[in-house]
């Protein structure tokens, strides 16, 4: 199959037999999935499951030393163990992290990382993304260094870029941690028209926070201890979850939610 075909007709991501040791430690064990083009998945797991591992290995950013089995395919073209340098542009992966500190250039004002992406997106649609995130102050921030922005301003502004880049999916490892309420809703909607019904996008979500992926993501992957033990639609895992750590995870999620409710009462709050 040429290239050009193989993208047209294959799943976004398909993840087969993913297997990975760490310091003689498995960590990963025979995961697979695939994701669509159009689709907004998310991968929930406890503290330590293997999410942002099993990021890392879709992203080409596992450690050195991590011994990587089985099949990773973006767009029909096997990536497994590739670092995004040496993957095609087809093949290459956006993502944002929780951790935004790293992921912007230390040494180079906003304004200056701004312009490097525009190749891809041109200003009007660069601004309008980032007006969308609630950045829409962006101008008063070009002359910064990002150690001179907030958490929550690099990290829409990470997510922004992502959002415009070329590649067709979109790996958000708990990105919006740093939000409060209102702006991480604001951001969700935004994710949410992004990549709905999108016939050459999708996303990966990888959250320990069911709430937050319920508001995001049509479908859901549950990871423990480095396996993937449930995947099912998002509302039928809310109704009827079926592992157990899924249905701990979901009555632990409907606990946060009536205490929340109780609380705004006591507050005299509608919610
Ligand atoms: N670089 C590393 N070297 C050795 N062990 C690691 C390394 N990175 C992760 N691990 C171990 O692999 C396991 C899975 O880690 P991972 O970061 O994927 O968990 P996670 O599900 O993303 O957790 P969290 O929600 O806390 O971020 C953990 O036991 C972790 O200690």
């Amino acid at each position: 199959m040429t290239q050009d075909r193989a993208q047209h007709t294959a799943p976004v991501l398909a993840v087969e037999g993913l297997t990975l040791w760490l310091a003689g430690e498995n960590r990963i064990s025979g995961l697979s999935f695939n994701i669509n083009a159009g689709e907004r998945v998310c991968l929930l797991g406890a503290s330590g499951s293997g999410k942002s591992l099993t990021a890392k290995a879709i992203t080409g950013t596992a450690p050195a030393r991590a011994d990587l089995r089985g099949s990773i395919r973006v767009n029909g073209l096997e990536v497994c163990g590739k670092p995004p340098v040496s993957r095609c542009s087809y093949s290459r992966v956006a993502t944002v992290f929780q951790d935004s500190s790293t992921a912007l250039n230390p040494l180079m004002t906003i304004g200056k990382q701004l312009r490097l992406a525009l190749p891809v997106a041109s200003v009007q649609e660069l601004l309008a993304m980032l007006d969308a995130v609630g950045l829409g102050d962006i101008a008063q921030l070009m002359a910064r260094y990002p150690a001179e922005l907030s958490g929550g301003q690099r990290q829409r502004l990470c997510l922004a870029l992502a959002m415009q880049s070329s590649s067709s999916l979109l790996l958000a490892d708990e990105p919006t941690t740093a939000l409060d309420v209102l702006t991480q809703h604001q951001v969700l909607q935004v994710m949410q028209t992004a990549y709905s019904a999108s016939p050459t996008r999708a996303l990966l979500f990888i959250t320990h926070d069911i709430a937050v992926a319920a508001q995001l993501c049509e479908r859901a992957l549950v990871m423990e201890n480095g396996v993937l033990v449930e995947s099912a639609p998002m509302a039928q895992l809310l109704r009827h979850p079926q592992h157990p750590y899924s249905r701990q995870l979901v009555h632990a999620a409907r606990q946060a939610d009536a205490s929340h409710q109780n609380h705004a009462a006591l507050r005299g709050v509608t919610v």
